[in-house]
C-alpha cells in the first residue's frame, strides 16, 4: 500500500482558491515577505501552523450544542477536568484560552529574577514568559538535536543528563523552579523524548528537589514515537504510554490547539496543592473564573472530546505518516530536511539549501517567501528570525535555521501534499536564483509574527 487511507471521511468541505502566479507576488510583497502577514484568502494550502487549524469531528461539532455557558461551575468544565486527569493523572486543573496563557500563569509564579529554568530546547513563547520574569533559559537538550541530518538518532527531543546535573551544580538547585520539558520539541523538528530519557530526568529531578513541567502540546505524538521506536512499548496502547510519561511529571503547561484538535484551548495541570491555588487566583486576573480560563463552555467541551479522540491509534498513525509521506518525497528528491522527520512538520535545512545565504540575510524567512510564490503554500520560519535577539541585543545565529511545513490534523490529503512535495523540488531547483532579505521593520519582542522585510 503506498500510504494509509485516512481513517475518516469527509462531510463538510471549504473551498480552495489559487492566486495567479502574479498576485501571489504582489500579496507576498504587502506582506514584507513574512508568511504571517498574508491573509488568509490569499494562500492555497496552508503549513504555516498545526496551531488551532485542526479539523474537529462530528462528535466534538456535537459538543459544541451542548455548552453549558454558566459563568461559575460549567459542566464542560468537569468534563475537561476529569478527561485530563484520567489521560495525565494529574490533579489539578487551571484552564486557559491556549497554551501561552498557562505558560503566563507558570512563570508569573514560579519564574522569579535570577533564577534559571533548564529545558529542551527553547520555544519562542516559553522562553518569553520566563525571561519576562527575569529568568534565564538554559538548553540542555542533546547536541545531536542540533545537527539537522543526524537520523540515526531517534529521540533527538532528549535531555542531556549531564548538561543539566552540571547546571544544578553551577546554580544550585534552589535556583531552578522547574526544568520545563518539551514533548515533542516543536524547534528541534518535532522531534520526541524517550520515556527512557523521562525516567532519568524525573530521577535526578527528584534527587535535588526541582519540579518537572512538561509542555506537553503535542504529547501524543511523543507517545506514538515512544511506542514504535522504544523497545518495550509496542504492545503498549497510546493511552498506557501517555499514563507512564506524565508519572514522570509534576505539572504540564498544554496549548490544546495541536493535540487537544480544538482551535483554542489549553490549561496548566499540577499535583502540588500550592501551585495549584497560586494558579488559581491568578488565573481569575488574567484568564477568568478558574472553571472556564478564557474558553467558553462549548470550546472546553470540544476540547474534552478531542483530547479523547486523539489517543486513538488509527487517528494518531494516519496524522504522523502524512507528515513521513510529505518528508519521504522530499529526501528522494534530495531536498535537505531535519531528519528522522518529525510528528508535526517536515522541517527544511534552509542552511544547506541556500548555501549561498548567510543567516544574517535570513535564508529561511526568504526561503519561506519564495515556496509561496511559487506554489501558494504557505510556511513558516523557524530560524534566526524567530530566534530573536538576546538581552544584549545580539542575534542568536541559532544552528537550526528551518523552515517549517506543519501538517494540519485531519485536514489536507495525500494529493495535497503531493502537491506540495512539487512545489518544493520546483523551488530547490532554482535555488540559486534566490536572494537574501533585510528587516524595513523590526519589532522588539516575537519579530517574526510581524517583522517586515524586503530583497538585499
Ligand atoms: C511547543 C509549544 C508550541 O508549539 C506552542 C505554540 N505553537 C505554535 C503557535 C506559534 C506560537 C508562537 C510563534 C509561532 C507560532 C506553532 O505554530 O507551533 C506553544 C504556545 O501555545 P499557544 O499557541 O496555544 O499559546 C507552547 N509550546
Amino acid at each position: 500500500m503506498k500510504y494509509m487511507p485516512e481513517p475518516y471521511k469527509v462531510k463538510m468541505v471549504e473551498p480552495l482558491r489559487i492566486l495567479p502566479k502574479e498576485e501571489r507576488i504582489e500579496a507576498i510583497k504587502r506582506a514584507g515577505y513574512n508568511t504571517f502577514l498574508l491573509n488568509s484568502r490569499d494562500v492555497y494550502i496552508d503549513l504555516l501552523t498545526d496551531s488551532g487549524t485542526n479539523a474537529m469531528s462530528d462528535r466534538q461539532w456535537a459538543g459544541l450544542m451542548m455548552g453549558d455557558e454558566a459563568y461559575a461551575g460549567s459542566e464542560n468544565f468537569y468534563h475537561l477536568q476529569k478527561t485530563v486527569q484520567d489521560i495525565m493523572g494529574f490533579k489539578y486543573v487551571v484552564p486557559t484560552h491556549q497554551g501561552r496563557g498557562a505558560e503566563n500563569l507558570l512563570s508569573q509564579i514560579l519564574v522569579k529574577p535570577n533564577t534559571y529554568i533548564p529545558g529542551n530546547m527553547y520555544f519562542t513563547t516559553t522562553r518569553a514568559h520566563q525571561e519576562m520574569n527575569g529568568g534565564t533559559f538554559v538548553d540542555v537538550i542533546i547536541d545531536e538535536a542540533h545537527i539537522s541530518d543526524k537520523e540515526d538518532v531517534l529521540f533527538k527531543g532528549n535531555i542531556d543528563i549531564k548538561k543539566y546535573e552540571d547546571l544544578i551544580n553551577k546554580v544550585g538547585a534552589e535556583n531552578i523552579p522547574y526544568i520545563c520539558v518539551g514533548v515533542t520539541v516543536n524547534l528541534a523538528g518535532g522531534q520526541p523524548v524517550s520515556m527512557q530519557n523521562l525516567r532519568e530526568v524525573h530521577a535526578l529531578s527528584k534527587k535535588h528537589g526541582i519540579r518537572v513541567m512538561f509542555d506537553c502540546t503535542r504529547y501524543v505524538e511523543n507517545a506514538y514515537f515512544i511506542k514504535v521506536r522504544e523497545k518495550g512499548y509496542a504492545d503498549k496502547s497510546i493511552a498506557e504510554i501517555v499514563k507512564e510519561m506524565f508519572s514522570y511529571a509534576d505539572g504540564a503547561t498544554m496549548s490544546g490547539k495541536k493535540d487537544g484538535i480544538v482551535n483554542m484551548g489549553g490549561f496548566l495541570a499540577m499535583n502540588e496543592e500550592d501551585l495549584y491555588f497560586k494558579a488559581t487566583s491568578l488565573v481569575v486576573v488574567y484568564e477568568g473564573m478558574p472553571s472556564y480560563g478564557g474558553m467558553s463552555g462549548r470550546d472546553m467541551e470540544a476540547f474534552a472530546i478531542g483530547l479523547k479522540e486523539a489517543l486513538d491509534f488509527n487517528y494518531i498513525k494516519h496524522r504522523v505518516s502524512q507528515v513521513e509521506y510529505l518528508g519521504n518525497k522530499l529526501i528522494e528528491a534530495g531536498v535537505p530536511i531535519v531528519r528522522p522527520i518529525g510528528g508535526h512538520a517536515v522541517f527544511l535545512d534552509a542552511r544547506a539549501f541556500l548555501p549561498h545565504i548567510p543567516q544574517s540575510e535570513y535564508p529561511a524567512q526568504v526561503l519561506a517567501a519564495e515556496i509561496f510564490i511559487e506554489s501558494g503554500v504557505r510556511t513558516m520560519e523557524r530560524g534566526n528570525i524567530s530566534a530573536g535577539r538576546n538581552k544584549e541585543g545580539k542575534e542568536y545565529f541559532p544552528k537550526l535555521e528551518l523552515v517549517r511545513l506543519t501538517i494540519p490534523r485531519r485536514v489536507y490529503s495525500y494529493a495535497h501534499l503531493d502537491y506540495v512535495a512539487e512545489a518544493i523540488i520546483a523551488t530547490y531547483k532554482r535555488r540559486d536564483e534566490i536572494k537574501g532579505l533585510k528587516f524595513t521593520y523590526e519589532p522588539p519582542v516575537l519579530r517574526f509574527f510581524t517583522g517586515r522585510f524586503e530583497h538585499i
